[in-house]
């Protein structure tokens, strides 16, 4: 686990997208899919990216998923698809068809296994799971990431790609990337900024599946935390890096 930690929120995440644009920079002929997370985390991202770092963003090269989706329309406040079309995708030159939605407004059941199986038709599949480019995760209070919340651990071994899942505390249905497809992803991204996630990012540098944020850390391959001080402030950076 690679741990890159900044002064602030906004350090945090230009640092972690001029690492986005840099890896796909570094391949200059392929088309990349990067798999999103919502959330209040990532909307300062999307914004700084588009005032920002839109004019060096290859963006007919990178193709939108969604690692997860609130059972909303798009209009509605909750909807990580709406959060990210009025602060990025609607507003960067990214190609329409380039960006996968998860349609929030439709019978979520149904909803997952057409996007379980659009997922399977557009990104390179290995051992029966999609292999993303990149998976970017958030983490919330409670340890849950993507929409796995504790208490759903059978999410994470799950034989589908995406699932039903919803959040314990409103009772709101989700739509979540499940365990594997995130395991299998060549780089698995975790973004945490703020001082109430500093426990949540001290189980997932220490021993112990505590939660899914945790399993997720503890076995996927190549992880890469982006933290602010605050979120790092309980973990010894030398001690988790390999
Ligand atoms: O509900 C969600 O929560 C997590 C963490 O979100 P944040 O608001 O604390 O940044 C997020 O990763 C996930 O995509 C989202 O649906």
């Amino acid at each position: 686990m690679k741990p890159f930690i900044y002064p602030s929120s906004m350090e945090t995440a230009r640092a972690l997208i001029l690492h986005l644009i840099k890896i796909m920079i570094d391949e200059p002929g392929k088309t990349f899919n990067f798999a999103f997370s919502g959330g209040s985390t990532p909307a300062l991202m999307f914004d700084l990216w588009a005032n920002e770092y839109s004019d060096i963003t290859p963006w007919t090269r990178m193709r939108v998923y969604f690692v997860d989706e609130r059972c909303v329309p798009p209009e509605n406040s909750d909807s990580n698809y709406g959060m990210m079309r009025s602060l990025l995708v609607g507003v960067v030159p990214i190609p329409y068809e380039n960006v996968f939605r998860i349609k929030g407004e439709e019978r979520p059941e149904k909803e997952a296994v057409r996007y379980s199986r659009m997922v399977e038709n557009n990104v390179a599949m290995k051992d029966g799971w999609p292999v993303f480019d990149v998976v970017l995760l958030g983490a919330g209070g409670d340890g849950h990431t993507s929409s796995i919340f504790p208490g759903q651990e059978s999410l994470l071994s799950s034989d589908k790609i995406y699932e039903v899942s919803y959040n314990p505390n409103n009772g709101q249905k989700r739509i979540a990337m499940t365990g594997c497809p995130i395991i299998n992803a060549q780089r698995v991204i975790f973004l945490i900024t703020g001082k109430s996630k500093a426990d949540v990012v001290e189980e997932m540098c220490t021993s112990g599946d505590t939660g899914p944020a945790a399993y997720i850390a503890h076995h996927a391959e190549n992880v890469e935390l982006f933290l602010d001080d605050y979120a790092a402030s309980k973990i010894d950076e030398e001690e988790i890096s390999d």
